[in-house]
């Protein structure tokens, strides 16, 4: 193997490990943002509140857009992945009122 090849898979290799690390980062953050959404949800169950609040999620998604412009992410796709991250924790919380 030339060694430029080997270089360049030594690299490869390096963005692959911190990839990983952010990776798992991201699942623990994710875990620790659901334990608390559960516990917004068992409230909700219990003082018979709305399991959604779109003028919260507004605020999120303005609040989020502009940190991903300053984090150089496309604001789009942060929106999207809030939205799809809200919609899982709708569900949990309906599941919790039943
Ligand atoms: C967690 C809540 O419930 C829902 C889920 C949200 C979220 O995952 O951030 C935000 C608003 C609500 O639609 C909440 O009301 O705070």
């Amino acid at each position: 193997m030339s060694d430029p090849v080997k270089l360049a898979q030594d690299v490869l290799s390096e963005h692959r490990e911190s990839i990983d690390r952010l990776d798992a980062i991201l699942i623990y953050t994710l875990g620790e943002r659901f334990k608390h959404t559960q516990a917004v949800g068992k409230l909700k169950a219990e003082y018979d509140l709305p399991a959604s609040d779109p003028n919260r999620e507004e605020k999120q998604i303005a609040r989020l857009e502009d940190l991903a412009k300053r984090a150089d992410v496309d604001p789009e796709f942060a929106t999207k992945f809030l939205k799809f991250i809200i919609q899982e924790v709708i569900k949990h919380h309906e599941h919790h009122k039943d």
